[in-house]
């Protein structure tokens, strides 16, 4: 069955070996690279590998943006500037709301239907920006727009291992709730599977380390840039998911990401009150046919959960509304 799949920004560090990881999925059938820059290069390289999708590239000149998306089942977007030392994911949305706007509206006009996979930072404003998007083009689907926490996910797993060595980092799951930037990124170490113990001492400082690993990474690279290589792992992974159960149709897949809790329509409402009115939130999703199946609900978390989920909530309202504005504001 034909599949395709379009990456925006698919020159930039995520985009490349993201890009590698898409191509070695062979659920793809057609593998569409749009960036503003160089994509003929890495379009041209990847086209060399022996898996069976085909891999174009477009740059913005000849329709390209129209071109990249037409048909396009899922798109995934991590295009647009990364963090350097010192600045927080909000301090990019400068930039970066204009790039997701644009970007959104394209893929409104072209590829109405298709999964948006959401990568590009601030996650907490941009995954709003494509929602008000859709909604003035007349084509909102909340079950099908997601933004991209699964590299909390997967560094939860990472760190808890790091100090529980006996426990397999892949087989480790702990619910990431709230958003993606530092106090908005709510690890639920209470609900870890396998069940596991911490001390009050090791939540504090696990949890410290899966909020602020972007921080970790963002200084090691000293100024050129943000995770790559991590964030394309988790970008694949999640787009598997997504794969797994709309294309496959697999059942039980489920992955923390940050939505409108309104995709869930049976449960929005719980879920809303659940966190203070917000209409966007990252909470473990059952992925279905048509994306959003059913939202998990935040179930039974420790004082030391509530106190962080608390500090979350402010933040996200904030991050929520701004990019509701700047969408308004472009009308
Ligand atoms: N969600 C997450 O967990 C997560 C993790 C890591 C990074 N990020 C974010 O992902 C984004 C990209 O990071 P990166 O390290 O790949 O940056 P990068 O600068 O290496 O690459 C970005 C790419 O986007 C392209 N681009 C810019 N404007 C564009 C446009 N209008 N259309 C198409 N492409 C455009 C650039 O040419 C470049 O190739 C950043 O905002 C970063 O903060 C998110
Ligand atoms: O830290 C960043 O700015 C990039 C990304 O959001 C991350 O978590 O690594």
């Amino acid at each position: 069955m034909p599949y395709k799949v379009t990456v925006c920004g698919a020159a930039g560090g995520i985009g490349q070996p993201l890009s590698l990881l898409l191509k070695l999925n062979t659920d793809i059938t057609d593998l569409a690279l749009y960036d503003i820059v160089n994509v003929p290069g890495v379009a041209a390289d990847l086209s060399h590998i022996n898996t069976p999708a085909k891999v174009t590239a477009f740059l913005p000149d000849n329709h390209g943006l129209k071109n990249a998306l037409a048909d396009a089942q899922l798109v995934i977007i991590p295009a647009g500037v990364p963090r350097k030392p010192g600045m927080t994911r909000d301090d990019l949305f400068k930039i970066n709301a204009g790039i997701i706007r644009d970007l959104a509206t394209a893929a409104a006009t072209y590829c109405p239907n298709a999964f948006m996979l959401i990568i590009s930072n601030p996650v907490n404003s941009t995954v709003p920006i494509v929602a008000e998007v859709f909604k003035s083009k007349g084509v909102y689907n909340p079950k099908r727009i997601f933004g991209v926490t699964t590299l909390d996910v997967v560094r939860s797993s990472r760190f808890v291992s790091d100090i529980k060595n006996w426990i397999d980092p892949v087989a480790v799951r702990i619910p990431i709730v709230g958003g993606h930037s530092g106090p908005t990124i709510v690890p639920l170490l209470s609900q870890i599977e396998p069940a596991q113990d911490f001390t009050r001492e090791e939540a504090e400082a696990l949890t410290k380390r899966i909020q602020y690993g972007g921080d970790e990474v963002v200084q090691a690279k000293n100024g050129a840039g943000s995770a790559t290589l991590s964030m394309a792992h988790a970008g694949a992974r999640f787009a598997q998911a997504v794969i797994a159960a709309t294309l496959r149709g697999e059942k039980g897949v489920v992955e923390p990401t940050f939505v409108a809790l309104e995709a869930d329509s049976a449960n929005a409402a719980a879920l809303q009150a659940s966190v203070d009115g917000l209409d966007h939130f990252a909470l473990p999703v059952e992925l279905g046919p048509h994306g959003v199946e059913r939202i998990h609900p935040i179930g039974s978390i420790n004082a030391f959960e509530k106190e962080l989920l608390a500090i979350a909530i402010q933040d996200l309202k904030g991050n929520i509304q701004k990019g509701v504005d700047f969408v308004a504001a472009s009308k």
